[in-house]
C-alpha cells in the first residue's frame, strides 16, 4: 500500500483516540482553526530549510508538512484520492497556460 495511503487510515482511526496518548487525536480536539495554524507553520519551516544549507531538514519539514495536511485533509473529511484526482485532471496541463486562460 502506497505510504500517504497508509498515513491516512493511520489517521482516521487515530483521531478517534484519547488526545492524552496521540497526537492526531490531540490536534483534532483543539479544533480546525489551529490545525490550520499549525499547517501554516509547517509550511513556514519548510521554507526556512529551504533557503539553507543542505537537504536533510527539508526532507523533515517536508513530511511534517505533509503530515499535517494530512491531517487538516481528515478532519475535513477530504479524501486524499479527492485531492489525487484533482492532480489527475490538472496532468499535461501547463500551469502558465492554465494562468493564461483565467479571466482578468
Ligand atoms: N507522521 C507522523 C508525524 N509527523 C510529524 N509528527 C509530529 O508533528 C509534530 C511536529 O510539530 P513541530 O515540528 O512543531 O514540533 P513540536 O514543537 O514538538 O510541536 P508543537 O509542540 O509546536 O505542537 C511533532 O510532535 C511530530 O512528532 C507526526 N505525528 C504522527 N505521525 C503519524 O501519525 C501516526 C499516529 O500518531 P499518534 O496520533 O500520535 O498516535 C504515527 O504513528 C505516525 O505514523
Amino acid at each position: 500500500m502506497h505510504t500517504l495511503t497508509r498515513l491516512e487510515h493511520i489517521i482516521s482511526q487515530r483521531k478517534v483516540a484519547d488526545p492524552d496518548s496521540s497526537y492526531v487525536a490531540k490536534l483534532n480536539s483543539l479544533g480546525l482553526p489551529i490545525m490550520a495554524r499549525k499547517l501554516g507553520e509547517e509550511a513556514v519551516e519548510a521554507v526556512v530549510a529551504a533557503l539553507s544549507d543542505g537537504k536533510d531538514d527539508l526532507v523533515e519539514e517536508a513530511a511534517d508538512l505533509v503530515f499535517h495536511l494530512m491531517v487538516l485533509l481528515s478532519a475535513k473529511d477530504i479524501p486524499l484520492s479527492d485531492v489525487m484526482a484533482e492532480l489527475d485532471r490538472r496532468e499535461g496541463v501547463s500551469g502558465l497556460d492554465e494562468k493564461a486562460s483565467r479571466g482578468s
